[in-house]
Formats: C-alpha cells, sequence, structure tokens
C-alpha cells in the first residue's frame, strides 16, 4: 500500500514537472513580447479586475514608464505604483497608445468610451474586457482595432484564464500584442465566434464567484453540523482551495477526482445523492449558468 502511494506521488510529481514544462513556454514569450512593447499602454479603469491586469503586467516585466493609468478613484495600491513610474491620470498629453485596455464597467461605456478617442491612432490595440460589450459596439463607440476579452479574477495571481476574440482589423503584430497582454495573467483561449463570449463570461468569467459561495455554503454548512465558525471557514477554504490546485496539477478529470473521494456505500456517496439528485448542482448550475449567458447578452444592447 505504501508502496504504491509513493508510486502515486512519483507520477503525480512527473505530472507536475510535465505541466510545467508545458507552461512555461507561453510565459516565457508573453514575458518577452510585454518587454518589447514600444509606445504606451493606456489602462483605462483600475477597479478589481484593471488592477490584477496591472499586476500581472509589472510582474512580466512590462516596463513601468510605458503605463498609463485613468482611474477618477485609484485605490492605494494603484497610487503606490505611480513611484515606480506609472503615470497615473496624466494631464499632459499622452499621445498615440500602442494599446489601449478599457476595464470600465460596460454600463459606464456609452459615457466614458467617446473621452477615449483621442488616445487612438491608426495602429491602436483596443483590448476590452467588458462583459456583453460587442466588437460592433466598441467599434461605434470608440474604434480602434479591437480585441475582445473576458478574463477572470484569478488572474490576480497569475492563475486566470481569459478567452479573446480580435476584430477583422487587428493584424499580427497587434494579435501577438494582445496575446502578451492577456497572457501575462494566466492560459488565453482564442475563438473565432464571438456568439461564445456570453457563455464564456457565464462560465469563467463569473466561474471563480460560484467556487466562493461553494467554500462559504460548505463552511455554513460545517457550522450547521455542529463545528466552530472559525474552524468550518478554515476546512472550507482549504478544501477548495487545495482541491482546485489538485485538479490544476492532476492529469485527470474533475469526475475521476471526485470518483476517488468516494467510497461506495460511505460518507461522500452519502453526500453526492443529495447534490446530484433531482434539482441537485446540474441542474442549479444548468440554470446559473444560462441566466449569466441571458444578462450577458442583456448588457449588449
Ligand atoms: N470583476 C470580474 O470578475 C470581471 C470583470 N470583468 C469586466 O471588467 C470590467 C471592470 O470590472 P471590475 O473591475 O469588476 O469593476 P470595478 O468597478 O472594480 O472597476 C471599474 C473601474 O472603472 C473606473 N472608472 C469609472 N469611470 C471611469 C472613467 N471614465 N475612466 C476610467 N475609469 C473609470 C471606476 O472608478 C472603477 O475603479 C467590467 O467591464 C467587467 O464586466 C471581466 C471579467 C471578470
Ligand atoms: O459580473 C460581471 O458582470 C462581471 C463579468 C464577469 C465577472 N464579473
Amino acid at each position: 500500500m505504501a508502496g504504491s502511494k509513493s508510486g502515486n506521488d512519483a507520477d503525480l510529481r512527473d505530472r507536475v514537472v510535465s505541466v510545467r514544462q508545458v507552461r512555461n513556454p507561453a510565459m516565457v514569450e508573453s514575458r518577452a513580447s510585454l518587454a518589447n512593447i514600444s509606445g504606451a499602454v493606456v489602462l483605462a479603469g483600475a477597479g478589481k479586475m484593471g488592477n490584477a491586469l496591472l499586476t500581472g503586467w509589472l510582474a512580466r516585466g512590462l516596463d513601468p514608464k510605458r503605463l498609463v493609468v485613468i482611474e477618477p478613484y485609484p485605490s492605494d495600491d494603484v497610487r503606490a505604483l505611480a513611484s515606480r513610474g506609472i503615470r497615473l491620470n496624466p494631464t499632459e498629453e499622452t499621445g498615440e497608445a500602442a494599446a489601449l485596455v478599457i476595464a470600465v464597467k460596460p454600463q459606464t461605456f456609452g459615457d466614458t468610451g467617446p473621452a477615449l478617442r483621442p488616445l487612438l491612432g491608426r495602429s491602436t490595440l483596443v483590448v476590452s474586457i467588458m462583459a456583453g460589450t460587442t466588437i460592433a459596439k466598441l467599434d461605434m463607440v470608440c474604434g480602434g482595432n479591437i480585441v475582445r476579452a473576458m478574463p477572470n479574477t484569478p488572474a490576480a495571481i497569475g492563475r486566470g484564464i481569459t478567452v479573446a476574440i480580435a476584430a477583422t482589423s487587428v493584424n499580427d503584430k497587434q494579435h501577438a500584442m494582445a496575446d502578451a497582454l492577456l497572457r501575462a495573467t494566466g492560459a488565453v483561449e482564442w475563438i473565432d465566434d464571438e456568439a461564445l463570449m456570453d457563455a464564456v463570461t457565464a462560465v469563467s468569467g463569473s466561474g471563480p464567484a460560484y467556487v466562493f459561495l461553494l467554500a462559504e455554503e460548505l463552511a455554513r454548512a460545517g457550522v450547521s453540523a455542529g463545528l466552530p465558525a472559525d474552524l468550518a471557514a478554515k476546512l472550507a477554504r482549504e478544501t477548495v482551495a487545495g482541491s482546485g490546485e489538485l485538479l490544476h496539477r492532476s492529469d485527470l478529470d474533475a469526475a475521476t477526482l471526485r470518483r476517488n473521494v468516494t467510497s461506495p456505500g460511505g460518507t461522500t456517496a452519502a453526500a453526492l445523492d443529495i447534490l446530484m439528485g433531482e434539482q441537485g448542482l446540474k441542474d442549479l448550475m444548468a440554470r446559473a449558468v444560462a441566466a449569466a449567458t441571458k444578462r450577458s447578452r442583456e448588457l449588449a444592447k
């Protein structure tokens, strides 16, 4: 038994190494491409997602002097970046940007978008991460060579996943720059069917919230089952984080990892009878993702 466990550990280590080997080239390439950007990278909106992007770019070697941040209510963290050379709300002309990344709320874009036009030249790349905001709307409100992208908040620790689609006017150089900017925060998947973006937003854009809710409710259920609140919170947090990390490192799919926890006739099976029963998680998740997809479509109007 012990022999087979250490064999499993060795297998897991091998898999971790092979995962790292696969991921590194893209990160290295992203770092090289970020360092090669000439011209200003302007970020409009340094809230939760804008901040995560900023952190990733700086960690991957984008020269802070190339960064311009437009943010009416900068957090202390963003203000502190000014000491590293980032230009925050500059009053002087910044000239034509190499890239403009739009991270304001979609509901405000109709008002904020036109003010960004002076930053755009013929070759400016525009990357929008706004939910539900189509390439056609971006083109109408501010123009530029547009990439529409949907990241998620694990971007803040370089573990996000972004789905992106480029307008036909985006050339190879602009495409590579967009890829480098987005890849600085994790994996990137390029698609060529914009209609998929609403479901993408519902699954990976909003998805971290569903996982955090799972941690919240697992802790609450632990308290109901008799645990002290702080122990329940710690157990739920570490269980969600550890399971996510195992899923990340393992070659096994989620269903197999789930089965590996489930002894026939045991405690997990008793819980899964509820979670996988009628109107269980499958039904709830399908309804939740459908609601988010619908909301993303509504934001486009
Ligand atoms: N939070 C998330 O998990 C994700 C958000 N997104 C998208 O990212 C965008 C930003 O979302 P959050 O960061 O969550 O919101 P947020 O509210 O934290 O950030 C938006 C920022 O825009 C700033 N702002 C307002 N008017 C502005 C102007 N005229 N010029 C420049 N900045 C202005 C606000 O002060 C705020 O800091 C949204 O479009 C959202 O759909 C995309 C993927 C995930
Ligand atoms: O809730 C939202 O609308 C944004 C987009 C995906 C995550 N947060």
